[in-house]
């Protein structure tokens, strides 16, 4: 198996669930289509990214993902600096967002795009009402410059977070029960340690 994918967060998530892999990223420009829904943008991310990955494999499973954040429609991904950050969690603080991630797998056999599966899950969020104090020391202590939307749930910035509907995992990154259903439709099971495939 390959993780196509450099976040800490999908990689420590598919450790949780006993899965053996190796990670290569690739660089593809990450473009929104304003014109298609966040679940389409999101799956066509996602296997973006693992195709990339599994061109250049000759046997292997891969693992594509993608998160973004949307608030009343707008599709809000990685802030660009700090004040790009300190305007999104204005825009979050006080209400309800949507963040979807979608996950593509690739299976490659003998250098050969084999089959592909891509799917997609939302979360809603609710964000605590802040003050322009609190989301200048949030931007401050550097955690939001690296996820969609400028916070993370896991980690300083769950204090941020109210409460949820549905997949937490979803939110950071990865839904471990959705790759399980994926997982399942090629006959895989997870849980014991799954042995590299050839790669
Ligand atoms: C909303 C939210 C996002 N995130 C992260 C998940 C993703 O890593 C990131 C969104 O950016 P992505 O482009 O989905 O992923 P990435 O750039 O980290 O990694 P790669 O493209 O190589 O796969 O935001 C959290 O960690 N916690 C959160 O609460």
């Amino acid at each position: 198996m390959v993780l196509a994918s450099g976040s800490p967060r999908r990689k420590e998530l598919l450790n949780n669930i006993g899965l053996m892999f190796r990670v290569q990223t690739s660089e593809i420009d990450e473009h929104i289509d304003a014109h298609a829904s966040p679940q389409d943008n999101v799956m066509k991310l996602a296997l973006q990214k693992a195709t990339a990955v599994a061109n250049s494999c000759d046997d292997a499973i891969v693992i594509g993902a993608d998160t973004v954040v949307v608030l009343e429609g707008q599709i809000l991904g990685k802030p660009s600096d700090t004040k790009e950050a300190v305007e999104m969690l204005q825009s979050l603080q006080g209400r309800v967002h949507e963040v979807f991630t979608g996950i593509a797998l690739v299976e490659v056999r003998a250098g050969n795009i084999y089959r592909t599966q891509e799917r997609a899950r939302c979360t809603r969020v609710w964000m605590k009402p802040l003050d322009r104090d609190r989301m200048e020391w949030y931007v401050g202590t550097g955690d939001p410059m690296d996820k969609a939307g400028a916070y993370g749930i896991q980690g300083i910035g769950s204090i941020l977070v109210d409460q949820i509907e549905g997949c937490f995992f979803n939110v950071m990154g990865l839904s471990v029960s959705l790759i399980d259903e994926m997982f399942k439709n090629w006959g895989i099971q997870v849980g014991t340690k799954i042995r590299s495939q050839g790669v």
